[in-house]
């Protein structure tokens, strides 16, 4: 596996994102507050609107307990200057803050990602 220091973290992960081959799956590791929970999922969802036009695609980040997946979809919404609940929503135990048709960034825990996965096993979202 490539290593390399986080100061180069974010940038180098872009590229990677944003290359040509189409990556199955990618291994990141940073520090804690390098950004893997706000920016990754934003630097997807650039790479995923700009490769596939025809197919609207949700990112979906899953976050330990319901709390951090509030916090980070609030943050991230912050950051794009929309509000929670439309392009950035959270999926939680009893509360699904999400718009089906403008949501594409959305937080949610695992649980709700395993329950997400029993009903659209291909995560074709
Ligand atoms: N809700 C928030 N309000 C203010 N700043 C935040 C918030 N969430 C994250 N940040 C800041 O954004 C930066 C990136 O944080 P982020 O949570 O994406 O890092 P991380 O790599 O996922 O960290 P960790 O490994 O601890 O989960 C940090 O400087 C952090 O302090």
């Amino acid at each position: 596996m490539d290593q390399f220091p986080s100061s180069s973290f974010v940038v180098r992960t872009e590229r990677s994102l944003l290359g040509k081959e189409r990556l199955q799956f990618i291994i990141l590791v940073g520090q804690t507050g390098s950004g893997k929970t706000t920016q990754i999922p934003q630097f997807v969802l650039e790479a995923v609107k700009t490769s596939d036009k025809r197919h609207r695609m949700m990112v979906a980040c899953t976050q330990p307990c319901p709390v951090a997946a509030i916090s980070a979809a609030q943050r991230v919404a912050e950051e794009m200057n929309v509000a929670v609940g439309e392009e950035v929503g959270y999926s939680i135990c009893f509360e699904d803050n999400v718009s089906r048709s403008k949501t594409v960034l959305k937080y949610l825990t695992d649980g709700m990602l395993l329950r997400e996965a029993m009903a659209d096993p291909l995560l074709d979202r």
